[in-house]
C-alpha cells in the first residue's frame, strides 16, 4: 500500500516533528493513510554509512539512499523537512557526541596519510555540506507564498528596517578572473562519456575525472577561478572597507557549494590575517590548522601549542583585527566573526536578512552598521546590488502592499553549479584543463595556474524541458507573468536560452507575459513591479533558485519558513518540501535554555495539505483529499487567529501553535458534510480540544522558563525529546 513518508532531520524542525507528527498520525489514521518515518538526520546519515564499525544493535538502515531510489518511482509522496548540511566542524562534534554515546565509528581524519583513513574521510565527505537535497530533488521546484500568507503579512507586517539613500552599503564582486568571466559551454549533440585531464607545464598529465557519462542534449560548461585574481581582489577589497568605515562581511554558499567555497573562504581568512600567516604560517601548518574550515579553525587549533607561543600569536592576531577592517559580527556577545565558520554565513538567508535589516550587519558592539557584503564570484552578486540599489533609491519594501515573486526553479538532477561538487577542482600545477569526448576531441579547455578553482557543471535535457513546461503551467495558472532570469552574455545561460525558445514552442503560450532578461534587469523588472504591488514569477536556475527564494519571502513575509514549496517529481511522484529555509539553530538554543521554541511549522502544514492532494489523486482516496482541503482551512484560520508561535518564553510556542492547528482541523473535519464518518470521528474531538483549550494552554505555558535536557543534540535521547515536546497531558489523551 503506497504511504506519505515523513522525514527525521535535525535541530529545530526534528524538534517541531516530534510533536506535530503525533497530531497528523491521528488524523490520517482512519481515512487509511500511512504515515511511515524515514530518519535523514545527520547522525543517521554518518551511522549508515559506518556498519562495520557498529554492533548488530547499533547498525541503521540507509534511509538516504532508500529515499533517493523512492524520489525516482512514481509512488512516491515524501514530506521532506529541513536538515543540517553539515561544515566540518558540526561533523566532527556529531562524530564526537555518536562516539560518546558507545557508537564506535571512526574519527574524522584532518590529513589521512594511510588507505584506511582515506577510506574513512571519503565516507564522511559524502555526508558533509549540502548531502540530502541533491539525492532527493528528482524534479525542479516550485516555491511560493500562498494567498493566506501573504494576506497576514499584509495584516501583521513584519518589521522591516528603513533604507536610507546615503547607505554606504554595497556588494563588491569581481570583474575579471572568476567564475563567471571564465564560462565556456556547449550543448552536446549526442551522448558520449567525457575525461577530465590536467596537463602541466612539462607536458605530464593527470586525470582529474575519467569516463562521465552524458546524455544528448546536456549542456556542460566549464569555468576557473584564478587564485591570484581572487587574493588581489579581496586585498583590495578588504582594504577599502576598512578605508570606508563600513564593516567587512563575507557571503558565501559552502554547504551546497561544498568544494569551491571553504577554498575561497580559506583564501579569505588568510588575506584578512595575512600578516599574522606570514610570519606563523610555517607553524599553523605543523599543527594542523585548516582555514578553509574558517579561522574558528585556528583559534581551536592553536591550543595545540605552548602557551607563551598562544599568547605571542593571539597578539599578532588582535594587532591583525585592530589594522584590518571591522568584521561583520554573527554573534558580538561571544565574539563570533564572520570569518569564523563557512556555515555561520549562508548567503541565501544572509543577504535577505541584510537587505531586511537597513542593509546592515552586527558590529563588535552588538550594534548596526553598514557593511561591504563580499561576493566574489559576478555570477550572481549583481542580484543583490540591483535590489540594494533600489532599496536606496526607493526606501524598504513595504510588506503591507509590496506584491509576491514565485519561483520555478531548475533543480532537478543535480543541475548546474550545485551538483558540480565531484567535478570541481584545486588545481595542482600550472598547465592547461581540458574537457575531452570520447572519440579525444576538445570540447572545453581553460589555461590555469597552481591554486585556480576549475569546475565543471551539467544541465541535462530532460530536467530543462520539465522546468519550462513548469514555467508555463505556474504562469497559466496564476495569470501571472514570468521572466527568465538569464543572461544572453553568459556562456551558459546563453545555452540554456536556445533551449527555452525551442521547448516554449511545445506549449500553448497564448496570453501569457513570458520573458527572458538578465538577472540584473530581471532584478529590476521584478522590483519595480513589486513595490508597485504586483506579482512576477522568477524563472531561474538552480542557484537563483535558492537565492531568490529566500530574498522574496524575507522581504515579503518574513521568513522563508512560511513558503509552500513543492517538487513535482519527473517520474510523478512529489516531494513536498516544508518552507525554503534551514534548521535555525538559534532556535535549538533558545529551547534548550528557556524552553521556548520559536519555530514556526507553517511549511509543514502547507507541505502535508499538498501532500494529502497528491496522495488522494494517485491512490483515489477522498477522504485524503478532505483531509488536505481541511488542513489548509485550519491554516488559514491559525493565521487569522494569529496563532503562530511567538519569540518570547512564556507565550505561545511551536507547541501551542500545533495545539491550534488540530484544533481548527478537527472543527473543519467536524463542518464539513462531504465525508459522514470523518464528520463523526471529528466532531467529539473538535468539541473535547475547545472545551480543553484553557487547560491545554496552561499546560503548555506553564513548562515554559527554565532550561531542558534533550540528553544530546545530534542524537537527542528519543524519550526526553518527546517528553520535551509533547508536554500537554490533557492534549496528549485527547489525541490517543
Ligand atoms: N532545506 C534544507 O534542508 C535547508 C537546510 N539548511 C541548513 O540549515 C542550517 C541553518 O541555516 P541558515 O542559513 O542559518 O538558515 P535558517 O533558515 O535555518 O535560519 C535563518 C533564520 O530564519 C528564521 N527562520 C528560519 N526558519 C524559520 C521557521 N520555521 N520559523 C521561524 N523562523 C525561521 C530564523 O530567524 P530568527 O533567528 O530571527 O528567529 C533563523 O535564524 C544550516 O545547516 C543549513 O545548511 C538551510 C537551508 C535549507
Ligand atoms: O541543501 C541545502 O544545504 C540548502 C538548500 C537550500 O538552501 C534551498 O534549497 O533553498
Ligand atoms: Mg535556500
Amino acid at each position: 500500500m503506497s504511504k506519505i513518508i515523513y522525514t527525521k532531520t535535525d535541530e529545530a524542525p526534528a524538534l517541531a516533528t516530534r510533536s506535530f507528527l503525533p497530531i497528523v498520525q491521528n488524523f490520517v489514521k482512519s481515512a487509511g493513510i500511512n504515515i511511515e518515518t524515514k530518519d535523514i538526520s545527520l547522525a543517521a546519515r554518518i551511522l549508515a554509512v559506518f556498519p562495520d564499525f557498529l554492533n548488530e544493535d547499533q547498525k541503521v538502515s540507509d534511509d538516504l539512499a532508500f529515499l533517493g531510489e523512492l524520489a525516482k518511482k512514481p509512488e512516491a509522496n515524501i514530506i521532506k523537512l529541513p536538515n543540517v548540511s553539515a561544515s566540518l566542524t558540526q561533523l566532527k562534534a556529531a562524530i564526537a557526541e555518536l562516539q560518546s554515546k558507545g557508537f564506535a565509528i571512526p574519527s574524522y581524519v584532518d590529513e589521512p596519510k594511510t588507505d584506511a583513513e582515506k577510506e574513512i574521510n571519503a565516507r564522511y565527505d559524502k555526508i558533509k555540506g549540502s548531502a540530502v537535497n541533491p539525492v532527493l530533488r528528482e524534479g525542479n521546484s516550485d516555491r511560493r507564498a500562498p494567498k493566506a500568507v501573504k494576506n497576514y503579512a499584509k495584516n501583521n507586517p513584519h518589521s522591516m528596517g528603513a533604507w536610507s539613500s546615503d547607505s554606504k552599503t554595497h556588494v563588491a564582486t569581481m570583474e575579471a578572473g572568476d567564475f563567471a568571466h571564465n564560462e565556456k559551454s556547449v550543448t552536446l549533440p549526442e551522448a558520449t562519456s567525457v575525461t577530465i585531464e590536467h596537463t602541466d607545464a612539462n607536458g605530464n598529465k593527470t586525470i582529474l575525472k575519467d569516463k562521465l557519462n552524458l546524455l544528448k542534449g546536456e549542456i556542460i560548461d566549464a569555468t576557473v577561478l584564478s587564485k591570484k585574481a581572487l587574493i588581489t581582489f579581496f586585498e583590495t577589497e578588504f582594504a577599502d572597507a576598512k578605508a570606508n568605515g563600513v564593516l567587512l562581511s563575507l557571503h558565501m554558499k559552502a554547504t551546497m557549494m561544498k568544494v569551491s567555497d571553504p577554498i575561497i573562504f580559506g583564501h579569505a581568512v588568510r588575506v584578512y590575517l595575512k600578516d599574522v600567516f606570514a610570519k606563523y604560517g610555517k607553524t599553523f601548518e605543523e599543527i594542523g590548522v585548516d582555514v578553509n574550515n574558517g579561522y574558528g579553525n585556528l583559534v581551536e587549533n592553536l591550543k595545540e601549542l605552548p602557551e607563551a607561543k598562544q599568547i605571542e600569536i593571539k597578539a599578532a592576531i588582535d594587532a591583525a583585527f585592530e589594522n584590518g577592517a571591522d568584521l561583520a559580527m554573527v554573534n558580538s556577545d561571544k565574539g563570533i566573526t564572520n570569518l569564523h565558520v563557512p556555515s555561520d554565513v549562508i548567503i541565501d538567508a544572509s543577504m535577505p536578512a541584510m537587505i531586511r535589516t537597513s542593509g546592515q550587519m552586527w558590529n563588535a558592539e552588538g550594534k548596526l552598521q553598514d557593511t561591504k557584503a563580499v561576493i566574489p564570484d559576478s555570477s550572481y552578486a549583481g542580484i543583490y546590488t540591483a535590489t540594494i540599489d533600489f532599496c536606496k533609491k526607493h526606501g524598504a519594501f513595504d510588506p503591507t502592499t509590496m506584491g509576491t515573486v514565485p519561483n520555478v526553479g531548475l533543480m532537478a538532477q543535480k543541475a548546474e553549479e550545485y551538483g558540480s561538487h565531484d567535478k570541481t577542482f584545486e588545481i595542482a600545477s600550472n598547465g592547461v584543463v581540458k574537457v575531452i569526448d570520447a572519440s579525444g576531441a576538445t570540447l572545453l579547455e581553460h589555461n590555469v595556474e597552481a591554486g585556480d578553482i576549475w569546475r565543471m557543471c551539467q544541465a541535462k535535457d530532460a530536467p530543462i524541458q520539465d522546468w519550462v513546461k513548469l514555467a508555463v503551467t505556474r504562469a497559466r495558472a496564476s495569470e501571472t507573468p514570468a521572466v527568465f532570469w538569464l543572461d544572453e552574455n553568459r556562456a551558459h545561460d546563453a545555452e540554456l536560452i536556445k533551449k527555452v525558445n525551442t521547448y516554449l514552442k511545445d506549449h500553448d503560450t497564448t496570453g501569457l507575459d513570458l520573458r527572458i532578461l538578465s538577472p540584473i534587469d530581471a532584478t529590476l523588472f521584478t522590483c519595480e513591479r513589486l513595490k508597485d504591488g504586483k506579482d512576477t514569477i522568477s524563472v531561474s536556475g538552480n542557484v537563483l533558485r535558492d537565492y531568490l527564494t529566500d530574498l522574496f519571502p524575507i522581504l515579503e513575509v518574513g521568513t522563508s519558513a512560511k513558503m509552500l514549496s513543492i517538487v513535482p517529481l519527473m517520474n510523478g511522484g512529489g516531494l513536498f518540501e516544508t518552507g525554503a529555509g534551514g534548521s535555525a539553530p538559534k532556535h535549538v538554543q533558545q529551547l534548550l535554555e528557556e524552553n521556548h521554541l520559536r519555530w514556526d511549522s507553517l511549511g509543514e502544514f502547507l507541505a502535508l495539505a499538498v501532500s494529502l492532494e497528491h496522495f488522494s489523486l494517485a491512490n483515489s482516496n477522498p477522504k485524503a483529499s478532505i483531509l488536505g482541503k481541511t488542513l489548509d482551512d485550519a491554516t488559514d484560520k491559525l493565521l487569522e487567529n494569529r496563532k503562530g508561535p511567538s519569540r518570547k518564553s512564556g507565550e505561545l510556542d511551536n507547541r501551542g501553535s500545533h495545539f491550534y492547528l488540530a484544533m481548527y482541523w478537527a472543527q473543519e473535519l467536524a463542518n464539513q458534510n462531504e465525508d459522514e464518518a470523518l464528520k463523526a470521528e471529528f466532531a467529539p474531538i473538535a468539541k473535547q480540544l475547545s472545551d480543553n483549550e484553557s487547560v491545554i494552554l496552561k499546560e503548555l505555558i506553564d513548562i515554559q522558563g527554565s532550561p531542558v535536557d534533550l540528553g544530546g543534540y545530534y542524537e537527542p535521547n528519543e524519550d526526553l525529546i518527546n517528553q520535551a515536546m509533547r508536554p500537554s497531558k490533557t492534549f496528549n489523551s485527547i489525541l490517543n
